[in-house]
């Protein structure tokens, strides 16, 4: 049986106090990324802890132990994991989400105050830092199982949740954890299938289903030189500087057409198959719908399956910042002294973090001994995730499917993401089962950008979705 009438409306009729408790979630600047906020990210999680136990969640919060980020030690924000529903006849759906975000500052160039939840009521968006990813979504599942509570409606399923903290960082040690709790009787044991909401449509009109996944490799290149900072009207043209040394060697990984230069990536890249190809062309999709989600028309191709092909099934290298530069508004004359470059490379099949690192690392030291400069060179890899795919044919994109239609009545977009989420492999793998990524937001939802907003039809209708996609399992007979 389809999700219940009295389900959505009490999902409608609720909208409010749902919108209340993503305000309470986004006010917590639970950012994983800076040390100064970890105490946030803990509040965070505390949050949750609180508004799962009340609704009948047997939640434990896991710790994982400490960590090191920048040279400093600080404790890893809790795994929490919750159980509702222990019915042998029903299945089990794991649901994941983070409950971490991504920086914001106002000075980065938000309108609104990241950290309020600010809805403009013409528009019906809600802005604030994981109003998107991951808050809204992983709020929704939680609004789910209160409707279903608060209307007497028999959940369908039986639920494991599994919500993280340091997505947005690495996820470290969510896989040890996992790995160490998926035996008999264990947290993960029977586990029949895994439900993620943490990624977006390709525009904003249509919903999608996704199959697919990049990978990451994260890496920080550091070049020093002087003992400190210099005069540059002193020093100029007298000493190396590591900046120019640095910009060189980041001048070298890519080309402004998106081309990784770094020899051997491309030969790692799966060849596509025909009919790969045919499923892109049936997407519902165009060039002017990423130039409307970046803002500006700046898209590398006017070719809508080249552009397709670049998020999805190509790797990809963006350079992402310098740690040390001089950054600060003004005219500063400084020589800086020590710099590190960040950039990421997206993965995708066959590409490891493993067999990318060694590419990369010969490269930069090849490149940078080309320099003939006397700084030094220091490389590090910060985090990495392999690509994933899944197998859409399954009943739990089946499930989805229909949901969708149900709430949408719009056959989705079948869709491979161009982010990360590197737990997802981990769950295919571990426990062996199909997972599934059933996103609420929209493509311009601006997730990790400046403005990072979710439309109020989303987070609501994106509830019905959730709480559809758990009937639309539910009916389907355990084997
Ligand atoms: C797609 C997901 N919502 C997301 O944003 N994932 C991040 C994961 C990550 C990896 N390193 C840092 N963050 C992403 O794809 O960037
Ligand atoms: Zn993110
Ligand atoms: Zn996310």
């Amino acid at each position: 049986m389809a999700a219940p009438q009295q389900f959505f409306s009490y999902v409608d009729g609720n909208a409010g106090s749902f919108i209340q408790r993503l305000a309470k979630a986004v006010a917590i600047p639970s950012v994983s990324g800076d040390g100064s906020s970890r105490k946030h990210v803990f509040a965070m999680a505390e949050f949750l802890a609180h508004e799962m136990e009340a609704l009948g969640i047997q939640v434990n919060s896991v710790d994982l132990g400490n960590h090191v980020l920048d040279g400093e030690e600080l404790p890893l924000p809790p795994v929490i994991l919750g159980s509702f529903g222990h019915d042998p006849k029903k299945k089990i759906i794991l649901v994941y989400g983070h409950y971490d975000v991504q920086p914001a500052l106002v000075s980065d160039g938000w309108d609104t105050d990241p950290f309020v939840l600010s809805p403009d009521e013409k528009t019906g968006r809600m802005y604030g830092r994981g109003a998107s990813d991951d808050k809204g979504p992983l709020l929704g599942w939680l609004n789910v199982l209160e409707a279903h509570i608060k209307s007497n409606i028999e959940l369908p399923v039986n639920l494991r949740f599994c919500f993280e903290g340091m997505e947005e960082s690495g996820s470290e040690g969510l896989d040890e954890l996992i790995n160490s709790r998926v035996g008999p009787g264990e947290f993960f044991d029977g586990v029949d299938c895994v439900c993620i909401s943490d990624n977006y449509w390709l525009n904003d009109r249509t919903p999608c289903v996704t199959y697919g996944l990049r990978g990451i490799a994260y890496y920080k290149v550091q070049v020093s030189g002087p003992q400190r900072d210099l005069h540059s009207g002193v020093f100029g043209n007298t000493v190396h500087e590591p900046m120019t040394d640095l910009i060189h060697l980041l001048g070298q990984l890519v080309s402004t057409k998106g081309e990784i230069k770094i020899p051997g990536i491309s030969s790692l890249v799966a060849p596509v198959t025909a009919d790969e190809m045919k499923r892109y062309e049936v997407l519902d999709y165009t060039v002017a719908d990423i130039e409307h989600s970046a803002g500006a028309q700046v898209a590398i191709s006017d070719n809508k399956t080249r552009v397709l092909m670049g998020r999805m099934r190509e790797p990809s290298l963006s350079i992402h910042g310098i740690e040390g530069a001089f950054s600060a508004p003004g005219a500063k004359t400084v020589i800086p002294a020590r710099v590190s470059g960040k950039f990421s490379i997206r993965l995708v099949p066959n590409m490891t973090p493993e067999n990318v690192d060694i590419l990369v690392f010969r490269y930069l030291q090849e490149e940078f001994a080309k320099l003939g400069t006397k700084s030094a060179l220091k490389i590090e890899n910060l985090h990495g995730g392999k690509p994933w795919l899944a197998d859409p044919n399954h009943w739990n994109y089946r499930a989805a499917i229909k949901a969708t239609e149900t709430v949408y009545k719009k056959t989705p977009d079948l869709t491979r993401e161009g982010g990360s989420i590197p737990v997802t492999l981990t769950f295919a793998e571990a426990l062996g089962v199909n997972v599934l990524l059933l996103p609420m937001g929209r493509g311009d939802d601006g997730a990790h950008s400046t403005n990072e907003k979710l439309d109020r039809s989303n987070y609501i209708e994106g509830t019905k979705l959730l709480g559809s996609y758990l009937h639309e399992v539910g009916i389907i007979s355990k084997s």
